[in-house]
């Protein structure tokens, strides 16, 4: 806002050169400030010309000095960008200037699952049901695509103004080259990291994000994660000694806690598959699961009507 209080008008634009060397020009104007995660900050952004609203996510080349970020950024936009499915966010563009890289991308007004769990502090069975669906239908989509996405959890799984589940930020997503093939690197946010990548040794592949979703099965219903500490250490040992309770002020049906416990195995090759997990009694309770939640469920449970 200038001094007499305006508000400033803030214009990041495309420039094209077309083949025949024609330029033409993409604008943007850019929105409210949404939030910021690693090296990136993201903002609504209009494009003028179709009036199309969507969440640009703005990284400034000169936090891109070290490789590792840079790969880091080449590969999320590469692997982002080859997928399509409706509940993962939809890729939209993504061009640069002097300054910045500019990621556009499907803009999910209704924030993350980690913004509901905060406002609501748990979910009821019929929500997590409801979610749940969704996820496993991104993930069944990813898998065969070859990707691992590596750091599922809460924040990533984002809410659209139709209230659909879309999974997004593929910055630790990897693409398996051949079948079988393992990957070694330690990476993903503590809570929700599988033992065999805090392992190391043995490789890890699709196995780690079935980890994953049951620690969000579980954040859902308890209203945190199961290994989470105030240290990070402790989290990992927790984890690599498979240490969780189910706490007693927290009534969850035994088919939630039978799934919770059965994903949340040390072997990976023990886990359940995506399938198997829509076809546990968790997921099959006979009740249709409702494909979207009511808006309402932002706010206050879906029964107290
Ligand atoms: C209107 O749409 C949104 C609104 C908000 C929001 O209200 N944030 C408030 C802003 C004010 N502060 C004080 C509280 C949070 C947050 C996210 C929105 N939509 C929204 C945000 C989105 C996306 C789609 N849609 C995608 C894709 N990536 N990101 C993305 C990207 C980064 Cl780098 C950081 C964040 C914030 C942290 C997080 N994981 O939510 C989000």
């Amino acid at each position: 806002t200038t001094a007499d209080g305006s508000e400033q008008v803030v214009i990041f634009e495309e420039k094209i050169t077309k083949v025949n060397g024609e330029v033409a020009i993409k604008r943007y104007q850019r929105g409210k400030f949404l939030g910021k995660g690693g090296f990136a900050k993201c903002y609504e952004a209009t494009n003028l010309e179709t009036k199309k609203v969507l969440a640009a996510k703005i990284i400034a080349k000169s936090s891109l000095t070290k490789n590792r970020a840079r790969q880091k950024l080449i590969s999320e936009i590469k692997i982002h960008k080859s997928l399509q499915n409706t509940n993962i966010v939809q890729f939209e563009h993504v061009f640069e200037d002097h300054e910045n890289v500019y990621i556009l991308l499907e803009l999910c007004s209704n924030q993350t699952l980690n913004e509901l769990i905060k406002r609501r502090k748990r979910l009821t069975e019929i929500e997590v049901q409801c979610y749940v669906a969704q996820i496993i239908n991104a993930l069944k989509y990813l898998h065969a695509s070859n990707v691992i996405h590596r750091d599922l959890k809460l924040g990533n799984l984002f809410l659209n103004k139709s209230m659909e589940l879309k999974l997004g930020d593929f910055g630790l997503a990897t693409k398996l080259e051949f079948d079988g093939e393992k990957k070694r690197t330690i990476c993903g946010t503590p809570n929700y990291i599988a033992p065999e990548v805090l392992d190391g040794k043995v490789g890890h592949s699709f196995e780690v994000d079935v980890w994953s979703l049951g620690v969000i099965i579980y954040a859902m219903l308890i209203g945190k994660p199961p290994f989470e500490t105030p240290d990070v250490k402790t989290t990992y040992r927790k984890i690599r000694l498979n240490s969780y309770t189910f706490p007693e002020h927290v009534l969850i049906s035994d088919a939630a806690k039978n799934l919770i416990t059965r994903i949340l195995n040390l072997d990976p090759v023990k886990r359940p598959t995506l399938d198997e997990i829509m076809a546990h009694p968790f997921m099959n309770t006979g009740g249709s699961i409702p494909k979207t939640l009511p808006l309402s469920t932002l706010a206050c449970p879906p029964s107290a009507s």
